[in-house]
C-alpha cells in the first residue's frame, strides 16, 4: 500500500473499515467489560489517480488527506485532518512506524451511526478506526494485540475498544506495567496526539511517544442469541472526562465486593438459553459508577429501579451504557415498552430520548478491499 506521497504509478486498491458501537461497563464491569452493537462508523477510503494526484488541493497539500463527513456529530467534528481524532490518531500510529505524513491524494468518505457524547463508545470507534487507518495506508500489518495497544494510548480504559476491535461481550485488563512502560504508557495525551501544525519545524513528528508492548489482554464471553439491546438515548452529550470526574478514588470493601459477585456471575448469565432474567437484572447492578453519575443523569436510578423483569416481561437487565447518558436494557422481548416507559420517566425530568433496538454483534471491526 502507498505510505508516502513520492512517485508511485500505480493506483492503491480502495478499502472501507467498519468499527461498530460498544457499551462498556454493563453495569458492576467499570473499565472491564464491553458489548459491540449494530451502530457503525464506516471510512471508505480512495485513492485518486496518481496523475491527478499530482496537482493536489490545498488541503491536501496540508495534509494528503480530504475528509468528507457525514452522520451523527457531522456539524460539529473537525475536518481538518490534523485536528480529527480518527486521522489524528492514523498519523500517530504512521509517525511511531517513521512514516511522517499521510499518501497523497486520499480521500476518505466517513459515515458515522454512533452518537457522539451518548455512552455508546463513539470515541472509541474514532480510535480503533484511526489505527486501523494507519495500519492500511502503511501496510504495517500490525497483529490486533500491538493495534489495542496503539489504541490505549489516546483512550488509556480498555472496555470500549477492545470491544470495537474484536467485537461480541469483551472482557479486558491492562497489564501492570513495569516503571519505564508506565511512564511510556502515561505521557500526556497532548504528547501522544498534537494539534499538528501543518507548517512545524523540521522535527515535527519525529519522536511520537511508542507505546509499551502488550498493555491490554482481552477475551470474548459467549452471548446468548435470544439477547437483544435497546439502548435509550437521551438527547444531551455527557463527556467521558466529565462523567469519570465525579467518580471517587476509593471503594469500601463492600461496595467492590458487591461489584465482583455481579460481574462474575454475569459474564456466564448473559450465554445461557433461556437467559435468566432474576440473575441478569441482579447481575447488572453496580455501585462504583452508577450511583455517583444520577447527578449528572437525571432519571437514571428512577430507570433503572423501576423497569424491572416483573414489571416489563422480556427485561433481563437495565444499566448506564458506558459514561452515560444512555440507558441499556438488555432484553429477549418487550423493547417497546421498555423503551416507552423510560421515555415517560425521563420526559418528567424534561428530558428528551429517542431509542434504537439493536444487536450485539461478534464481528468486531474489519478492513475489507475493492477489487
Ligand atoms: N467519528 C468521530 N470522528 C471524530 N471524532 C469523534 C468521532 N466520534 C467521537 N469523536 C470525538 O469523541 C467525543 C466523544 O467522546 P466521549 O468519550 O466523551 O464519549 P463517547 O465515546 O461517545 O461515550 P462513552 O466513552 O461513554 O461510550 C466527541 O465529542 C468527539 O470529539
Ligand atoms: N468505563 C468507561 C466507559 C466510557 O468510556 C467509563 O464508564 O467511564
Amino acid at each position: 500500500m502507498i505510505a508516502s506521497s513520492s512517485s508511485s504509478s500505480a493506483k492503491a486498491p480502495d478499502f472501507t473499515i467498519r468499527v461498530p458501537a460498544t457499551s462498556a461497563n454493563i453495569g458492576p464491569g467499570f473499565d472491564v467489560v464491553g458489548l459491540s452493537l449494530s451502530l457503525y462508523l464506516t471510512l471508505t477510503v480512495h485513492f485518486e489517480d496518481p496523475v491527478s494526484s499530482s496537482g493536489p488541493s490545498s488541503a491536501q497539500l496540508s495534509s494528503g488527506i480530504t475528509l468528507l463527513y457525514e452522520g451523527e456529530g457531522a456539524n460539529e467534528v473537525p475536518l481538518d485532518p490534523y485536528k480529527n481524532l480518527t486521522t489524528r490518531v492514523a498519523l500517530y500510529v504512521l509517525r511511531c512506524h517513521d512514516i511522517p505524513s499521510f499518501p497523497l491524494g486520499v480521500s476518505i468518505r466517513v459515515h458515522n451511526e454512533i452518537p457522539f457524547g451518548r455512552g455508546l463508545g463513539s470515541s472509541g470507534a474514532a480510535v480503533i478506526a484511526g489505527v486501523l487507518l494507519a495500519d492500511a495506508l502503511g501496510a504495517l500489518a500490525l497483529p490486533r494485540a500491538r493495534m489495542l495497544d496503539f489504541a490505549l494510548m489516546v483512550e488509556r480504559h480498555p472496555d470500549n475498544v477492545a470491544a470495537a476491535l474484536v467485537g461480541g461481550f469483551v472482557g479486558s485488563y491492562l497489564r501492570e506495567l513495569d516503571y519505564a512502560a508506565t511512564q511510556a504508557a502515561s505521557v500526556p495525551l497532548a504528547e501522544v496526539l498534537p494539534e499538528y501544525p501543518p507548517d512545524a519545524g523540521p522535527d515535527w513528528g519525529r519522536y511520537p511517544p511508542v507505546p509499551p508492548f502488550g498493555i491490554g489482554h482481552w477475551v470474548q464471553f459467549t452471548v446468548s442469541p435470544a439477547i437483544k439491546a435497546v439502548a435509550i438515548i437521551p438527547r444531551f452529550e455527557l463527556s467521558t472526562a466529565k462523567a469519570r470526574g465525579v467518580l471517587p478514588e476509593l471503594y469500601s470493601r463492600k461496595d467492590l465486593v458487591f461489584n465482583l459477585q455481579r460481574l462474575a456471575v454475569l459474564t456466564l448469565a448473559l450465554s445461557q438459553t433461556p437467559p435468566d432474567p432474576e440473575l441478569i437484572y441482579e447481575a447488572m447492578k453496580d455501585r462504583v459508577h452508577q450511583p455517583y453519575r444520577k447527578t449528572l443523569i437525571p432519571g437514571l436510578p428512577e430507570v433503572t429501579s423501576s423497569i424491572t423483569p416483573e414489571t416489563h416481561p422480556g427485561l433481563l437487565g437495565i444499566c448506564l451504557s458506558g459514561a452515560g447518558p444512555t440507558i441499556l436494557a438488555l432484553a429477549t422481548g418487550g423493547f417497546e415498552r421498555i423503551a416507552e416507559d423510560a421515555r415517560k420517566i425521563f420526559s418528567e425530568k424534561n428530558i428528551e430520548v429517542d431509542w434504537k433496538l439493536l444487536d450485539i454483534v461478534t464481528d468486531g471491526s474489519s478492513v475489507q478491499y475493492t477489487v
